[in-house]
């Protein structure tokens, strides 16, 4: 039977998620996946690279606590064997066994939009009553930099996968994917140089965030080279050399290319239906995409955030929306990814880490609103507990008209689990006057939203 009421192309994480609720809404839900189920956060993106972080951290944090017997460096094949176990050596079986649980038809093979409602895997045409939903992905975008095509090199999967430590890798990119892996190899002993073009890395970011995760970088021993664009890609002596604008070069026994991704729709039949190869899916906040109302996609082919959390989130609503058949559902109700918008969280795995919610000064300026920043060093009891030397920084955004929070990012060791409070207060559009109230326990690191009020004026 190929006769469906949902076909979901693409079997991530934000695929698999759109179809578990499709089918538990009672639709009968194809999972359509070309590589392998779980897709690149389970087997090269999120978990592979914390779980090559999180050792190199806890030996950081380890040392910054006198009376704990540390060892000098990272036992690398345990690393590797650990990271390993969480990408289940790269066998997706235990995902296949979840989604035939979840009352899912798995189906292994490239799926193509070949009409309305109709989706074809290798020869065999798949129907839909119901939905199509994209959620193939993205894919590394490779820049324009001559010579690269011909020196091998290293995108994000190698640099998840690898089982040897280089002994030297050049890192094109200071995003989130740059500063992540840079960090992890260099505390796997490998001598990094990392090559950004702007002022600092994480431009995305407050500035601070990209300024104090670069001390913990050049700490940890990588060379950070900033205000420099690469012109040209070599191989010399067995090595990856890249020119610079400058007139110096980078080099090293692997070359990591970092440089952003791209939506995956290529060769995915979207043309027919007016839209372009290479390009983002546009959707609304329920997931369709713009002009068709059998067609919705989530995740990152949207172009909306790259984030795996994020995705899911999309994914829920998309679900939910094809499944109540909700068209214009008010914002903040289930089918509606509303949080898009205003609060999106996202953190840096490194150390110092970025957790970060909701829009940067830039941006909340750029929305013209209002905004009054609250800037402060984290230093409170529970931070000077928590390490010898703690050192982060603390931004908060409050938009003077209602009084309410846009934004806050907290950079540090340890400040990830510090977000989702900031996460609730912005989605809650909670007042400053009421977070007075929402007291931190002591001696928490907490104790800066404490901090933060205070210095706000309350
Ligand atoms: C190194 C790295 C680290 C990251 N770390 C984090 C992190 O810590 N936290 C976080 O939130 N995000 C992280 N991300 C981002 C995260 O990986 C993505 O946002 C997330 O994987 C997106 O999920 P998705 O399901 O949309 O796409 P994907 O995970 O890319 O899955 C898409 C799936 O679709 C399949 N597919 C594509 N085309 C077709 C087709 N035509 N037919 C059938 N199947 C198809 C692919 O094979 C793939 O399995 C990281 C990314 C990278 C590169
Ligand atoms: N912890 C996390 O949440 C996490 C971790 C890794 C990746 N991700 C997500 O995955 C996505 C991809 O990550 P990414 O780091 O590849 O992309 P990115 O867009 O975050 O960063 C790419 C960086 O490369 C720079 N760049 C682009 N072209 C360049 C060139 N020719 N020379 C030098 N620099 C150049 C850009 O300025 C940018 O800073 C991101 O959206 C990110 O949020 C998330």
């Amino acid at each position: 039977m190929d006769d469906f009421d949902v076909i979901v192309i693409g079997g991530g994480p934000v695929g698999e998620n759109a179809a578990a609720r499709t089918a538990a809404g009672g639709l009968r839900t194809a999972l359509v996946e070309a590589e392998r189920f779980g897709g690149e956060c389970s087997y090269w993106a999120c978990m592979p690279s914390k779980a090559l972080l999180r050792p190199g951290h806890a030996l950081a944090a380890a040392r910054r606590v006198p009376g704990v017997p540390v060892g000098e460096r990272l036992d690398v094949a345990a690393v590797l064997a650990r990271r390993d176990a969480f990408t289940s050596n790269w066998d997706d079986s235990g995902q296949v066994e979840w989604a035939v649980g979840a009352g899912l038809e798995v189906v292994r093979g490239r799926g193509r939009l070949v009409g309305e409602r109709q989706v074809e895997v290798d020869g065999r045409v798949l129907t839909a009553s119901r939905a199509v939903v994209v959620c193939t992905g993205s894919v590394p975008r490779t820049p324009p930099l001559p010579g690269l095509s011909d020196v091998p090199h290293w995108t994000s999967r190698d640099a998840t996968s690898a089982h040897e430590v280089p002994s030297s890798l050049v890192v094109l990119g200071g995003g989130v994917v740059g500063v992540e892996m840079a960090q992890a190899w260099a505390r796997l002993g490998s001598a990094v140089t990392l090559v950004v073009s702007g002022e600092r890395p994480l431009p995305r970011f407050e500035p601070f965030a990209g300024d104090l995760v670069t001390e913990g970088l050049r700490a940890d021993g990588v060379t950070v080279r900033t205000n420099v664009r690469a012109t040209g890609a070599s191989t010399a002596g067995g090595e990856a050399v890249l020119a610079l604008s400058d007139g110096s070069t980078a080099s090293g026994a692997h070359l990591l290319v970092a440089t952003g991704r791209q939506p995956a729709t290529f060769d995915l039949g979207v043309e027919r239906f007016g839209h372009t190869a290479g390009e983002a899916l546009p959707v609304d906040d329920t997931g369709r995409v713009a002009g068709l109302d059998w067609l919705y996609a989530a995740g990152d082919v949207t172009g909306r955030a790259q984030l795996t959390h994020q995705g899911k989130y999309a994914a829920r609503a998309v679900g939910t929306a094809i499944v109540t058949g909700a068209r214009s559902p008010e914002p903040w109700t289930a089918p509606v990814a509303t949080a898009d918008h205003t609060a999106v969280p996202q953190v840096v795995f490194t150390d110092p880490e970025v957790a970060s919610v909701g829009w940067t000064e830039a941006r909340a300026r750029d929305e013209g609103r209002d905004v009054r920043v609250v800037d402060l060093d984290i230093a409170v009891a529970g931070s000077s507990l928590h390490a010898d030397g703690y050192r982060g920084k603390a931004r908060m955004i409050v938009d003077e008209r209602t009084r309410t929070l846009v934004g806050v990012t907290f950079v540090g060791p340890d400040t990830a689990e510090l977000l989702h409070a900031a996460t609730i207060a912005i989605v809650g559009e909670v007042t400053v006057d009421r977070l007075w109230h929402a007291v931190p326990a002591y001696p928490t690191i907490s104790e800066v939203w404490l901090r933060l009020l205070e210095a706000y004026g309350l």
